[in-house]
Parts: C-alpha cells; structure tokens; sequence
C-alpha cells in the first residue's frame, strides 16, 4: 500500500487543477448553521401536518432568502397559506436566537491557517444576507480576519442568488490581480452552489450533509466526507506538512 506522502508526491506530479485562488461557502461548508435552518423549518412545516425531507432541503439550501422561502412555500402546497415574506417573518427570530451558537465545521481552521500561511488568497461567498452574516460569525471573527473579502448574498454585484455564477464571479474579481475561473477553487456543501462554481467556470469540492442523496452530488469535480480529507496537493496546492 501506498504511503501518504507517496500518495501526495504522486497527486502533486498530476494535478487535477493548477489552483491560486480559493473560495469557501460558509453555511454548512464554513459554519454548522444548516441545521438550524432546517430544525425552523421542520417546526414551521409541522403546523401544517407536513413534513420536511432533504430533497427539499437540497432545493432551498445556499440559496438567498427570498428564493429559499419562494420554494419552501411553492414546494410545500402552502400558496393561500403562508407568503414567503410571512415564511421568512416567522422563521427569522428562531433563527436569530440559535445563528450565534453555531460551530465550525471538522477541518476548516487547519485547511484555512494551512492556505494562509503558505499565500493563498481566500475569500468567502455567502447567500447568507449581511445581518445574518454578523450573527453566525460573531464567535468566529479570527477565521474571517484571513479571508481578503467576503461577498454576501446582499451584494450588489449579486443579481442572482446560487445556482447562478454571479456570488463566485463577483468574489473571484475582487482579489488582487487579474484572476482566471480555471484558477480558482470553490467549496460548497450545496448543490445549487456546486452548479455556481461551475456556471461560473470554477472548480468544485462537495462536502455534503451524509444525508444528502448522492444524486445530488453529480457536478461536483471532488466530494469529500469532511474538510479533514481534502489534499492540497491534488490541486496543485502546497502538501500540508504532518
Ligand atoms: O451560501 P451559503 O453560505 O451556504 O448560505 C446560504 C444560507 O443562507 C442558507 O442555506
Ligand atoms: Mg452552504
């Protein structure tokens, strides 16, 4: 069997990509917020007699607000019931009051102190609005300090909420320097973000819910169990050093 850093030599000799620039998402890549959202929603959803399941979840999950909440009342039958503007008005103070407990995720303070200190530059792209942004980060402050620039779902620049490429487009032309799509590499936990990150030209690495059906993975270049698995080397990444 092969060793790790055998293993490493021969991804860093074959890379599946030549990587300079990288772009996280945050919720439920970054930050373990998904789970609030759908512990709100399932409570939401019960009201009516209705149960909420993860083909669902894939559909609205890192979308914007406005276009998450369209879905969970179009896809629920809730039209006449419950507008989306209400949907979002009941679930915003449950939210309000769980974003700031959330935790990292396994993985993301090694992989972003390892691409900090070896110069690469990394930025967040979010559909997560600004208010919400500054509650889920409030106890995470020094990981967002290594990032160049976060893009939020808010954002001018941002017409579209993901699967659209413009959160990753928007994010890749704010680094320093003329940057290429085929330079950059994108982590996402949802599948309307893998198709961002490829309606935009990038890369993409899936870290998925295990709970999320495998159907959904398809358009990712790499999907991985956890951050703790991801080697750099494979695209043309410094190797971390242990
Ligand atoms: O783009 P992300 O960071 O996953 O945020 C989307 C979020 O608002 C909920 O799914
Ligand atoms: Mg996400």
């Amino acid at each position: 069997m092969a060793s790790a850093v055998a293993e490493e030599a021969a991804a860093a000799a074959q890379p599946r990509a030549a990587i300079s620039h990288v772009i996280f998402d945050m919720d439920g890549l970054l930050l373990d917020t998904e789970g609030f959202y759908t512990e709100v929603q399932e409570k939401i959803l019960a009201r009516y007699g209705k149960v909420f399941d993860w083909s669902l979840k894939a559909k609205m999950m890192g979308k914007k607000a406005a276009e998450s909440a369209r879905i969970f009342v179009d896809e629920c039958g809730l039209d006449g019931l419950l507008t989306p503007e209400q949907f979002l008005e009941e679930r915003e103070s449950m939210l309000q009051a769980l974003f700031p407990s959330c935790t990292k995720l396994p993985g993301v303070l090694r992989l972003i102190h390892h691409l900090h200190a070896n110069g690469i530059p990394m930025a967040v792209a979010t559909g997560s609005h600004k208010r919400h942004f500054a509650l889920k980060t409030q106890n995470h402050q020094e990981m967002f300090s290594l990032m160049h620039h976060v893009v939020m779902g808010d954002d001018p620049e941002v017409k579209a909420g993901k699967p659209s490429p413009d959160i990753f487009l928007a994010a890749m032309r704010r680094f320093e320097g003329n940057v290429e799509p085929s330079k950059c590499l994108v982590f996402e936990d949802a599948p309307s973000g893998i198709a961002a990150a490829r309606n935009a030209g990038m890369s993409a690495v899936m870290v998925p819910d295990p709970r999320l059906d495998v159907s959904y993975h398809k358009g990712a270049d790499q999907v991985l169990n956890s951050l703790l698995d991801f080697k750099p080397s494979e695209w043309g990444l410094p190797p971390f050093k242990e």
